[in-house]
């Protein structure tokens, strides 16, 4: 552990299928068995207010959609994000910022109102964008069951895709430490042991030059 007693940041965004919420249960798993104190969690987080955002994405929609999960993310940053920083945990977060530029564009918002919306959210220590080829996320999301309006078929797949190599760029741009990663060859072990290596040096080595893409 670093001498500084926070913690790190590390969030985890890409389109539907390519391995987040895989990847944050293996992190957990990995990351602990290491010794280091974990707390998982995600976006919309399990609060009042990412619970309406996650459930009624037919209802909320454009810009109404895209403050509900802004003001749910400041939230969650001040109940629960930090918190756990300030207690010395790594945080790994399943979806962040990167999801707001693509699926609020998605819905037909424009980039600058989701940048500005977004602007003041904490810069993670960590942003890792996973990416993999449009059909492969998309078989995966056919096997798996679309969750919500956002997900259905390669077409969206594609786009999505597109859309978080843009986000990657504007991010990384603002200053966030992005770090794309491939999920369509690498097993669910080789990113979790990737990651976890990654992880484990910003603990180590704080000062460690920053990654981008
Ligand atoms: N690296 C990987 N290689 C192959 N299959 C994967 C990989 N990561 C995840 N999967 C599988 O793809 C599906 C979607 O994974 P999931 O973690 O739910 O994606 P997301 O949270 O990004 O939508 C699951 O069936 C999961 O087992
Ligand atoms: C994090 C995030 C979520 N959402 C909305 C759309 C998503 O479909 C919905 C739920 O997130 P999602 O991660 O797809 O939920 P799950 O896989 O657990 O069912 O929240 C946004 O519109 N923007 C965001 O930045």
């Amino acid at each position: 552990m670093n001498d500084s007693s926070r913690g790190v940041f590390v969030t985890l965004d890409g389109p539907a299928g390519v391995g987040k919420t895989t990847t944050t249960r293996m992190l957990r798993e990995y990351l602990g068995k290491r010794g280091y104190p974990v707390h998982d969690t995600t976006e919309p987080s399990r609060a009042l207010l990412g619970e309406i955002a996650r459930h009624h994405t037919e209802t909320y929609r454009g810009r109404a959609l895209a403050c509900l999960v802004a003001a749910d993310r400041y939230q969650h940053l001040e109940t629960e994000v930090r918190p756990h920083l300030d207690a010395g945990f790594i945080v790994v977060c399943d979806r962040y910022v990167a999801s707001s530029y693509v699926l609020q564009r998605m819905d037909g918002v424009p980039l600058p109102y989701v940048e500005a919306v977004n602007s003041a959210a904490d810069r993670p220590d960590l942003a890792v964008i996973l990416q993999a080829p449009p059909a492969i996320t998309a078989a995966r999301v056919a096997a798996r069951g679309a969750h919500d309006r956002f997900h259905t078929g390669e077409c969206s797949s594609r786009q999505e895709t597109d859309l978080y190599e843009e986000a990657a760029k504007r991010l990384a741009a603002r200053g966030y430490p992005v770090l794309a990663v491939d999920t369509g060859e690498a097993s669910p072990v080789d990113v979790a042991v990737y990651l976890t290596a990654r992880i484990a040096e910003l603990v180590e080595r704080p000062d460690a030059p920053a990654v981008t893409a």
